[in-house]
């Protein structure tokens, strides 16, 4: 079977390497310039699937990612990677570190970099764009000799730039969580899982209303059931100030005899519940070194 698969674009993004990975025999891949836009395409049967990241080691959840999986689309997780980010400042032939005056890219990306920037181009602006590859890609066609771009080593070789300093990320330890996701999600899910893996489950939880110990109560039902959770998270739910719900990621298939008890007590106190998705790891596989 051969799928369409998006991805957070232009070539040469973190979100390409992730998506190669989830995906790896041979589907289309089309870029696309923006998460909203990819995951948009997925909802409306554009492509068969999506891969964006989600999470964060240094900076947390991505947001817009996870707001557009509450509120904007009906997808499903099905399929995760942890890939470790290793970030490089990017500029056309010819430009030193004292050239540049802008430095572009994901907000993510100028985040993990802070401290790097701050010593070395401490009077450089920043510019947020859709993705790094973006940045990478901008400064190529501009060919700008004031810009620098934080991106992938591989963009680096799509856009034809230098790479003025690499690994300039704020901790060495640097991973993003990328996800896999669809509205086809029996038939992904079957495509992408293997046996023996351990699943896990993200759901979204609204508290029905505010009462001392509501969260609490919710808890209490996975404590109960011995279920271990490996996020939880609260956002605005955008209705009103101070009004939040819960995406929490636990361990355990939506199956589960144990999962299902757990979330029926959930529905018992009153909160309501958003599935996302069962889904499992793959292990990232590090590129080989071209000699
Ligand atoms: O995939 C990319 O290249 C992105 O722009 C998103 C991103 C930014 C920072 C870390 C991982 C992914």
């Amino acid at each position: 079977m051969e799928y369409k698969i998006g991805y957070l674009g232009p070539k040469g993004t973190f979100t390409q390497q992730a998506a190669e990975q989830l995906m790896p025999d041979n589907h289309q891949m089309i870029p696309y310039p923006s998460i909203a836009d990819v995951l948009i395409a997925a909802d409306e049967g554009e492509v068969d699937a999506a891969v964006v990241p989600i999470e964060n080691s240094i900076e947390g959840s991505v947001n817009l990612t996870v707001d557009f999986l509450a509120h904007q689309v009906e997808l499903y997780i099905v399929k995760e990677v942890v890939v470790p980010v290793s970030h490089s400042l990017l500029v056309n032939k010819g430009v030193a570190l004292h050239d540049v005056e802008v430095v572009a890219s994901h907000p993510q990306a100028i985040a993990q970099c802070r401290q790097f920037l701050r010593e070395f181009v401490p009077s450089a602006i920043t510019e947020t764009v859709h993705s790094t590859a973006k940045a990478a890609e901008m400064i190529h066609e501009s060919k700008s000799t004031k810009m620098a771009a934080i991106g992938t080593v591989l963009a680096a070789e799509i856009y034809d730039l230098n790479i003025l300093a690499a690994n300039i990320q704020d901790r060495t330890n640097n991973n993003t969580r990328f996800v896999l996701v669809t509205k086809k999600r029996d038939e992904l899910v079957e495509y992408v899982s293997t046996p023996h893996e351990p699943w896990k489950t993200s759901i979204l939880v609204t508290l029905g209303k505010d009462y001392p110990g509501a969260l609490y109560e919710v808890l209490r039902s996975f404590a109960e059931e011995e279920i271990d959770l490996t996020k939880i998270e609260s956002r605005p739910t955008k209705k009103q100030l101070g009004s939040y719900h819960f995406f929490i990621d636990l361990q355990g298939h939506i199956d589960d005899p144990s999962v299902q008890r757990a979330l029926a007590h959930v529905k018992k106190t009153g909160s309501t519940l958003q599935y996302l998705g069962s889904y499992q790891l793959l292990t990232f596989v590090p590129a080989k070194k071209s000699s």
